[in-house]
């Protein structure tokens, strides 16, 4: 299946890889700052921009400014927190195309709703406000009902379930807009797009991407054990995921 993943990209006229980090570039760890960066992924980064005439893109949930901790950022476009900063290949410039005032409402009932909950703990990046419901997975189920209710009279706000996370964020931008926006970047015109991605929302940049003529890979089983809707293909590790990227650069 590796081999075949990588197959079917290179077999698209003009393909763009579109990687998210979590859970595709390194492993799920107990907490976002615990995880490890394979030593040769800048390295085989730059490899694939260049084997890929520049089409290659991150998009992650993640903040620019997390990320750029693990990653140099300017070697590729970023598209950061699901979509609502954007940053070109080359620039240190970070555009943030949503304005995190429009959170400060809910700020307070999303800290009241975590507290009675032991071990869990939110990550607010602005845009969007993430509970950590990993430490204590019995109480996911619960806190994603209460913040259902809660966000319920804001249509411009969404709501998702994600691997160890109930997420909070401003609806207008996801990794779908994220990837419309880089095919509109020099070099990128009439790209197809293969979204990579493990988590639910990643699923908006697969549904994307097939429409500009790409296709989604899921690497391993999507929160619930099931699969993402608009995924083709799939890879079932983060390490198959490396080696599909090794083959690419050849
Ligand atoms: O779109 P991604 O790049 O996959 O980012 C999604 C979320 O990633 C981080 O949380 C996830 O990874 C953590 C470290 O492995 C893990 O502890 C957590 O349970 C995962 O959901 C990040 O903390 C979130 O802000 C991102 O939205």
């Amino acid at each position: 299946m590796i081999q075949a993943v990588a197959d079917a990209i290179l077999a698209l006229p003009k393909p763009a890889l579109c990687l998210d980090f979590d859970g595709v570039l390194v492993e799920i760890a107990p907490r976002p700052e615990a995880i490890t960066v394979a030593d040769d992924l800048p390295g085989r980064l730059n490899a694939l921009a260049r084997r890929l005439k520049g089409c290659v893109a991150i998009i992650t949930g993640r903040t620019h400014a997390d990320l750029s901790r693990y990653l140099d950022l300017t070697a590729f476009p970023v598209a950061s927190s699901h979509g609502a900063q954007f940053s070109a290949a080359g620039s240190v410039e970070v555009q943030s195309l949503l304005d995190a005032h429009d959170l400060d409402t809910l700020r307070p009932d999303v800290a009241q709703t975590v507290e009675a909950h032991p071990g869990v703990y939110v990550e607010d990046k602005g845009t969007a406000i993430v509970v950590h419901t990993r430490p204590n997975p019995d109480a996911h189920d619960t806190i994603l009902a209460h913040l259902t209710q809660l966000v319920a009279p804001r249509a411009d706000v969404h709501i998702g379930s994600g691997k160890g996370i109930v997420e909070l964020r401003l609806a207008s931008e996801n990794k779908g807009t994220a990837i419309k926006r880089l095919v509109e970047l020099p070099g990128w015109e009439g790209a197809q797009p293969v979204m990579i991605g493990d988590d639910t929302t990643d699923n908006d940049g697969m549904a994307v991407a097939k429409e500009l003529g790409g296709f989604g890979v899921q690497i391993g089983d999507g929160p619930d054990g099931t699969g993402l809707s608009h995924a083709t293909l799939r890879l079932d590790t983060v390490q198959q995921t490396h080696k599909m990227l090794q083959l690419l650069t050849g």
